[in-house]
């Protein structure tokens, strides 16, 4: 007799290791499965220091089979096998057959039931196959030997009992009748049923038979250590024979079965004899005994896939839960650990990417912050120095223009702080804001103030507090020296600056020199209007149009138009001038000019030299008096490609009103005009 090892259901890699080496389709092994020794190489075994009994090693795989001859009829291999099984008593040193042999499947069967049913110690009887595979040739041969009397003597009473004696007998004419003992013990007969290699009618019929090894508890198996191989070896055939999980049905049971093979709990342990009308309250558990009975031959087979197993344990946990899961608890167990495994996985997937995407958003803010902190260290302290010289000139002044920007009409009259800018700057510093704290209150403080100042334009009479108007311009000025601030945008803020005393900060001086536009004095100090230019101080300041100017010229319809001028000077002796029309609707630019005005020394004597946008390069020369400029064309010059009609003569006439408004009158004579008005506007001084 070899010694047969377990299927290692509890290792999955090895289980999974054995079932390919068994390459048998539709089945699994149950943990009353077993593979003869002779599938395993010799180094597959160790010996037991006590005794030197062969010990299937736990790493054990087996890999000696004879495939080739698996292709053969089954039916007739087993018939034939039946056949020698009937007349002649296998001896221990058979060698294993492929195919069907080697697997040997302990579960008990209809004359199992039967014998259980006389009681606990037949029962243990029957329990007995469970511990074959842990025996050594030896052990099993002298097992054979010893107990073959009782179980002779056990099966006969068996077969004695009422009720149990016909299914014993027609089993033991069609399997084997003349067997050497096992023929007349019913129960060796049905240790392993024929179903135990044979696919079920259905999947919960595959998870009763399962569950029929309920009553083979490893402790009944541990007390009885033999069980003979003639069992195993006549199972083989069997299992190949019987094609249904049914078909080793009797009576009424096996017509149950058969009239429906949907409804594996007509082979329930329980009420087998109830088709359909299996319930979870008859699956409440029972005794051993009692649920052994329950076991057909084709609810022990249980040739379930692992994956059916568990289909069905997830499918019917009430079931499960009922029967305590004697058998699936393991594998319902492996079951769930893979689920929760997969979950964890999935898990620590959705981490990692959330993670990487918290890394971007740091570096995100990261670049924010540093971007901001560009900007506070190219326009905070020159701000700062701004905002705390709330008594200075330039201060007061900015302060003055901040007030005119809460006017709708002024900051369109004053071209530089327009709706449409401050609706970029809003939208530069929500972009800004976004990803950082920090940024966010700039953007959101930035914000109140633009609601403010909006409220403000569309109620006149409302005029926000100093501090928001201090805070809106350094909101302003920030942008407006920010390097994404359009070119324009700062040109403007810059010739504002120009036409005030101030004294910007080293750093902004340094960075005028990338500036579009430089206009800003070179000294740190605020320069002093050098004598000569004194008779036009006057016209030193930034001014606006006020009302809007009008044009005029024969050759034209009449129009009018929005200025803005600077006058300012650097301490040198001439003043630095210019004037940028816009249209009035739509704040468009329309005519500029800008140039120096001189005065002769010592004299009244006036030079207004001045370049326009229209190609036209003109020096005026007239005489000041008092707080009025009377000029008039010197010399005219062009570009090559100047539209017609030139210009032939142009007069000026500049005058500081009693109102304290500054007015300017154009004439000008063209190739085709005499003499005529074309301008006419006065300003408002916005700064000193
Ligand atoms: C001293 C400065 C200026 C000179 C020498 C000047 C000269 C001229 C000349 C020669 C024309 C053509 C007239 C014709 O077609 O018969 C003209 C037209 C015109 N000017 Fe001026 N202009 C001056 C300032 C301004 C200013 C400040 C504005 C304000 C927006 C202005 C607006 C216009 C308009 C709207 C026209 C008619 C459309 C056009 O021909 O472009 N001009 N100007």
């Amino acid at each position: 007799m070899s010694s047969a090892g377990r299927f290692p259901l509890k290792d999955s890699k090895r289980l999974i290791q054995w079932l390919k080496a068994v390459q048998r389709d539709n089945w699994t092994p149950t943990k009353y499965s077993f593979l003869c020794s002779e599938h395993f190489t010799k180094d597959s075994f160790s010996r037991r220091l006590e005794d030197q009994h062969r010990l299937l090693k736990p790493t054990a795989v087996p890999t000696i089979f004879q495939l080739a001859e698996k292709k053969r009829d089954n039916l007739d291999y087993v018939r034939s096998r039946r056949k020698i099984a009937s007349q002649v008593p296998l001896h221990d040193e058979e060698a294993p057959r492929e195919g069907g042999c080697e697997v040997a499947q302990r579960s008990p069967s209809p004359e199992q039931d039967l014998m259980v049913m006389q009681g606990t110690d037949e029962m243990d009887e029957v329990t007995l196959q469970a511990e074959i595979g842990a025996m050594s040739e030896e052990e099993e041969h002298l097992h054979g030997q010893l107990e073959g009397p009782r179980r002779r003597t056990f099966g006969d009473s068996l077969v004695a009992k009422p009720g149990a004696q016909k299914k014993s007998s027609r089993s033991s004419v069609e399997d084997c009748p003349t067997g050497a003992w096992t023929g007349s013990w019913v129960a060796d007969r049905s240790g392993i049923s024929v179903d135990d290699f044979t696919p079920p009618a259905s999947g919960a019929c595959k998870f009763i038979g399962s569950l029929h090894s309920y009553s083979f508890s490893s402790k009944h198996t541990r007390e009885r250590p033999s069980f003979p191989k003639e069992q195993l070896e006549r199972k083989r055939p069997k299992r190949d024979v019987e094609p249904s999980c049914s078909s080793n049905l009797t009576g009424h049971d096996k017509t149950v079965a058969e009239d429906s093979p949907t409804s594996s709990l007509t082979a329930t342990p329980q009420k087998p004899s109830q088709g359909l009308s299996a319930s979870p309250a008859d699956l409440t558990p029972q005794p051993a005994a009692e649920a052994v009975v329950g076991q057909k031959g084709d609810t022990d087979a249980n040739p379930m896939s692992i994956n059916e197993v568990i289909m069905s344990a997830s499918g019917a946990c009430k079931l499960i839960d009922s029967l305590h899961s004697y058998c699936f608890s393991s594998r319902q167990s492996k079951s769930q650990v893979c689920c929760l495994r997969e979950q964890v996985e999935k898990k620590n997937g959705e981490l990692k990417l959330l993670r990487q995407r918290i890394s971007r958003s740091d570096s995100q803010v990261r670049k924010l912050k540093e971007k901001l902190d560009e900007l506070k260290r190219i326009s905070i302290p020159y701000l700062n120095s701004l905002l705390s010289q709330d008594c200075g000139q330039y201060s007061r002044g900015l302060c003055v223009q901040a007030g005119f920007t809460l006017s709708k009409q002024r900051l369109f009259e004053l071209g530089v702080i327009q709706m449409e800018q401050l609706l970029d700057v809003v939208t530069d510093f929500t972009w800004v804001s976004q990803g950082s704290r920090g940024l966010n209150d700039v953007g959101s403080s930035f914000m109140k103030m633009y609601n403010l100042v909006v409220q403000s334009a569309s109620a006149s009479s409302v005029r926000p507090r100093a501090a928001l108007r201090a805070d809106l311009l350094a909101m302003t000025v920030l942008y407006a020296l920010s390097p994404s601030a359009p070119w324009r945008w700062r040109r403007a803020f810059l010739m504002h600056l120009q036409g005030v005393s101030c004294s910007p900060s080293a750093e902004l001086q340094s960075r005028s020199s990338n500036l579009p536009f430089s206009s800003f004095p070179l000294s740190t100090e605020t320069p002093q209007l050098n004598p000569v230019m004194e008779p036009l101080s006057w016209m030193l300041g930034t001014w606006l149009s006020d009302p809007p100017g009008d044009g005029t010229f024969p050759t034209m319809k009449p129009f009018q138009y929005l200025e803005e001028v600077h006058i300012s000077h650097v301490g040198q002796p001439m003043l630095n001038f210019s004037f940028n029309a816009f249209h009035p609707d739509t704040r468009k630019p329309m005519h500029r000019e800008c140039g120096f005005i001189r005065l002769k020394p010592d004299t009244n004597k006036v030079a207004f030299i001045s370049a326009q946008n229209t190609g036209l390069v003109e020096v005026e020369e007239g005489e000041v008096n008092g707080q009025e400029l009377s000029i008039a064309s010197h010399s005219i010059a062009r570009i090559s490609f100047a539209k017609k009609p030139h210009v032939e003569q142009i007069t000026r006439k500049f005058r500081l009103n009693s109102d304290g408004k500054l007015e300017q009158t154009v004439s000008m004579a063209t190739t085709t005009q005499p003499m005529t008005q074309h301008l006419h506007i006065t300003y408002k001084k916005v700064t000193p």
